[in-house]
Order: structure tokens, then C-alpha cells, then sequence
């Protein structure tokens, strides 16, 4: 494995979740893959779960890791080729990048979207020149339109709990005060797709994805019926995709907050988010905290599909 970015370069992805459960039974099995070898963590945004799973399976794995947040401490960076370098940033990303590729093996990369251009996010232009310049294999930690890592401890987790042999799983989208990437939606979206489930996407009218991700899946706007014997729900706001409201809230409606009532809907359905997540927008008090939210467990498997991939990677340096 060379990059990482989306579903495709997992592969057959009931192999990849039996590797998953494999290495999450004796997930120090394999310290030898990545003696002296160091993995680079480059963060251009926050993180908690990302930031702290992906080091431990780095750990794992017997690698050295060094984690860089690209906003405190570093150069501010410069990333349009072009640009007459006379204002507040120091140093271009063509020569970072490079220079970072020197001190590690593996890059992993965190860039959100960054909501001023659909085609400059969109292109991928931040992690596509990593995987361009640094001369390593690089793993997406969440970019402009996509978060693998997540989706993919996402799959896991419901392979883990399903009780039906394709499971009805619904994305749902819920209300939140500040605009938020579409990236884990999206790659939800892609996972679910190319997953053994009965998979649903519900939403307000205007907060339709990229086809790209939606692939055809079943599009309800109206959330009870799409609630109705779910097995799964997956709770997680996002901005507008669709022009001209490019990254834009266009609604902070809470009857969209996944509540008691709207779980009561369901088949007793287990809840997940990939958090942070804002308590009474996106879900209520008594849903996160009732037996049949499965959000911490979802969290603790972004180790595991970190390690996946990190010892893919390592196996094919
Ligand atoms: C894992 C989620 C990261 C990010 N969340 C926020 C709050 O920016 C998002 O919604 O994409
Ligand atoms: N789910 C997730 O990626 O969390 P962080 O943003 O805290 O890393």
C-alpha cells in the first residue's frame, strides 16, 4: 500500500476487516514491521482520536513517531505554486514536504476543507502534494473530502455488532453551529456502499453529497421513515455540498437531533458518531449515554484500522 485515501486502497474489504479483528487480538504481533522506521503525523487541524489512535498504532507496530501540528510551531506555510512569497508565510509547501519525507518513512496528513474553493478542496490539493513531493507513502488522517481511517474503524464497529446478516444502517445528518466538512459522510457513504448493508442516507433538502460517495444509495428526506428499523444510526452534521451554497449551514434544525424518540423509531438500533461531538445539536444527553450507543468502542477500533494500514505500508516499503 502506497496511499491511503479512500475505500479502493483497502482492497477487498471483508479481507481487510478480517485483518482488522486478527490484529486487534494480538495487535503487538507485528513490532518487528516497524523497527527504525518512523511514522510523521503532519496536522494542519485539531484532533483527539486521530492524533492519539494513529501514535498507539504506530506503537504498535514498533515504529518511532513524530507528530507535527503545522499551525503551532512550524513555518506558516505557503501552499499556492505562484504565489509572490512577500506577505506572513515563510515557507512554501514545496520545499516542507520534501524535507519532511526526509525524517520518516510514512506520512500521515490531516488537512481539512477549507470551504473558500469546492475545486481547490475537492482536488485534494493539500494531501496530493504530499503524495506528489515527499517520496513516502501517505495516509489520509482526514482531508478535504474524505476520512478512511474513520470509515473504516466505522465498518469494523458494525461488523463487530450486527445482529442481522446485512444490517439496515442510516446516515443521518444533524444540526450544528459551525460549518463542518463533508469528509466522513462522504467516506462513510463509500465504505457503506461497498459494505453487506441495507444503507440509507437522510438529510435536509440541499445537503445532498457528491455522487461521487452517494454511489446511487437511497436518499429519504424525511427522517423518521428513514429511522424506521434501522439497525445502525450514524449521526454527523455537514455543510452544503451542492453550488452556489458551497460549505454554507443552511439549516440549525433540531428536530434533526437524534433523540429517545427518534432511537424509538428504530430496531433498537445501536448509535454511532465519530465525535467530537456537540451534545443536544447532533444527539441528546440520554441517547449518547444509553446502552445502546456504541460511540466509545467506535472510537477504540481507530487504532485498529490505523494499525491495519500503517502495517500494509510498512510490509510494502
Ligand atoms: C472527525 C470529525 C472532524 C471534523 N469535526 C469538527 C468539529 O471539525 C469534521 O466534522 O470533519
Ligand atoms: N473522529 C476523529 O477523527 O476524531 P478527531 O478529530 O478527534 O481526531
Amino acid at each position: 500500500m502506497k496511499t491511503y485515501t479512500n475505500v479502493k486502497d483497502l482492497g477487498d474489504l471483508k479481507a481487510a476487516v478480517a485483518e482488522a479483528l486478527e490484529i486487534k487480538k494480538n495487535r503487538y504481533a507485528y513490532k518487528h514491521l516497524g523497527e527504525n522506521k518512523t511514522l510523521l503525523m503532519v496536522f494542519f487541524n485539531s484532533s483527539l482520536r486521530t492524533r492519539l489512535s494513529t501514535q498507539k498504532a504506530g506503537m504498535n507496530l514498533g515504529m518511532n513517531t513524530i507528530v507535527l501540528d503545522v499551525n503551532q510551531g512550524a513555518w506558516k506555510l505557503e501552499t499556492e505554486r505562484g504565489v509572490i512569497m512577500d506577505g506572513d508565510k515563510t515557507e512554501h509547501l514545496l520545499e516542507a514536504i520534501p524535507v519532511m519525507g526526509c525524517y520518516c518513512d510514512i506520512i500521515g496528513v490531516r488537512s481539512f476543507a477549507q470551504f473558500e474553493s469546492k475545486e481547490y478542496d475537492y482536488n485534494e490539493t493539500i494531501i496530493n502534494q504530499f503524495i506528489k513531493y515527499s517520496g513516502r507513502p501517505v495516509f489520509s488522517m482526514e482531508a478535504a473530502t474524505g476520512h478512511p481511517l474513520q470509515a473504516f474503524a466505522d465498518l469494523i464497529t458494525i461488523e463487530e455488532y450486527k445482529k442481522a446478516k446485512r444490517p439496515k444502517v442510516v446516515l443521518t445528518w444533524a444540526p450544528h453551529p459551525k460549518a463542518l466538512p463533508q469528509a466522513v459522510p462522504n467516506s462513510f457513504a463509500d465504505f457503506m456502499n461497498d459494505a453487506d448493508v441495507d444503507f440509507v442516507i437522510t438529510h435536509p433538502h440541499g445537503y445532498e453529497l457528491d455522487e461521487k460517495f452517494v454511489r446511487g444509495a437511497r436518499v429519504e428526506y424525511n427522517q423518521d421513515k428513514a429511522l424506521a428499523g434501522a439497525d445502525f444510526v450514524y449521526a454527523k452534521n455537514w455543510a452544503a455540498y451542492t453550488d452556489p451554497n458551497y460549505g454554507q449551514i443552511l439549516s440549525k434544525d433540531r428536530s434533526w437531533t437524534v433523540s429517545t424518540e427518534k432511537m424509538a423509531l428504530t430496531n433498537n438500533a445501536y448509535f454511532m458518531h465519530c465525535l467530537p461531538v456537540r451534545r443536544n445539536m447532533i444527539v441528546t444527553d440520554d441517547v449518547i449515554e444509553s446502552p445502546q450507543s456504541i460511540v466509545i468502542p467506535e472510537a477504540a477500533n481507530r487504532e485498529i484500522s490505523a494499525q491495519v494500514v500503517l502495517k500494509r505500508m510498512l510490509e510494502n516499503l
